[in-house]
């Protein structure tokens, strides 16, 4: 059986279990469910925590597991980055109170607390900057510098309204960006059928997610500039109408952009434009 580790908690939890779930895999029943086994797809998950998910398959003692970038990156666990995922996006960056520093430069000496001590360590390492502290913390590390535990910190920002809500500024540019990713032993091959199935399906839902199935017909004359409009990912359907003169086109585009084609499909001569969403894909 393949076995996977997926987070139990926190802000990679529920979209992953989701993006299994829309996947067609067996998921928890109560949400204190360690491992579920999900025979019918050749399936085990294990529920761990997200910090520790790239030990354990960086060990070799699951297959592959779902983390985040920014977490493995942290554990400098032997396990390797496969296939972004594209939720619980955000970016590491260091932050302080306004003007206490302006770049990574500016941090020698100074004390520094973060949930991510490895990755800040490696980062300030390969900048030649040596701090006076690396303060592990566990979380809401915005409040330690109120605290005096640290003049700097180093954090995870989405939306950027936890360090406003303090006053607290950014420092300098990105340590790094992160997504939530799969990841597998470094140099392991795809080690069962079901792992290629699994980053097939996974790989499916990302699409089905990103694209809509777009219908319209136009006058044949018209039908290469349309066309050229929704090229789709290998090549549109054509059918003929009855109608006589006129084609049926179908075609996948980016789910963002199905609004602006439509108007431009609608003043080249379109009619019956029709999005449908797509619930299942395989390319
Ligand atoms: N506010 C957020 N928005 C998007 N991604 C986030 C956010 N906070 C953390 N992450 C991402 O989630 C992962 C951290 O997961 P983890 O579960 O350890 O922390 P968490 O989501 O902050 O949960 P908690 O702090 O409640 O334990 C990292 O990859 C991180 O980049
Ligand atoms: O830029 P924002 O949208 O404000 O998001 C970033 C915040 O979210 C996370 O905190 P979380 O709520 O997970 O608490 P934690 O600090 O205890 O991990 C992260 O550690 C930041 O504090
Ligand atoms: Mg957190």
């Amino acid at each position: 059986m393949l076995r996977i580790a997926i987070p139990n908690k926190g802000s990679l939890s529920e979209p992953a279990s989701a993006m299994l779930a829309e996947a067609g895999y067996r998921q928890r029943a109560q949400v204190k469910d360690l491992v579920v086994v999900d025979e019918a797809n050749g399936v085990e998950f294990f529920f761990l925590r997200p910090r520790d998910i790239a030990v354990y398959v960086g060990s070799g003692r699951l297959d592959v597991g779902i983390t985040g970038r920014d977490l493995l990156l942290d554990s400098g666990a032997a396990a390797e980055e496969i296939m972004p995922l594209g939720f619980a996006r955000s970016t590491f960056h260091f932050a302080g109170t306004p003007g206490v520093a302006a770049s990574v430069h500016d941090l020698e000496g100074m004390r520094i607390a973060t949930s991510f001590s490895g990755l800040v360590a490696k980062h300030l390492a390969d900048k030649g900057v040596t701090p006076a502290a690396i303060v592990h913390l566990d979380g809401a590390v915005e409040t330690s510098l109120r605290l005096g535990v640290a003049e700097v910190i180093a954090d995870v920002v989405e939306t950027g309204s936890t360090l406003a809500a303090l006053g607290l500024k950014i420092i300098g540019s990105p340590i790094m960006t992160s997504e939530a990713i799969v990841i597998r032993p470094v140099g392991a091959q795809p080690a069962h059928e079901a792992e290629q199935r699994f980053l097939h399906r996974l790989k499916g839902v990302l699409i089905a997610r990103k694209y809509v199935l777009m219908d319209y017909d136009i006058r044949n004359e018209h039908v290469d500039h349309a066309i050229s409009l929704t090229p789709g990912l290998e090549s549109p359907t054509i059918s003929p109408l009855h109608r006589h003169g006129w084609t049926a086109v179908r075609s996948m585009v980016p789910a963002d952009q199905a609004q602006t084609i439509m108007d431009e499909l609608e003043s080249a001569g379109a009619r019956a434009i029709l999005i449908t969403q797509i619930h299942g894909c395989r390319t």
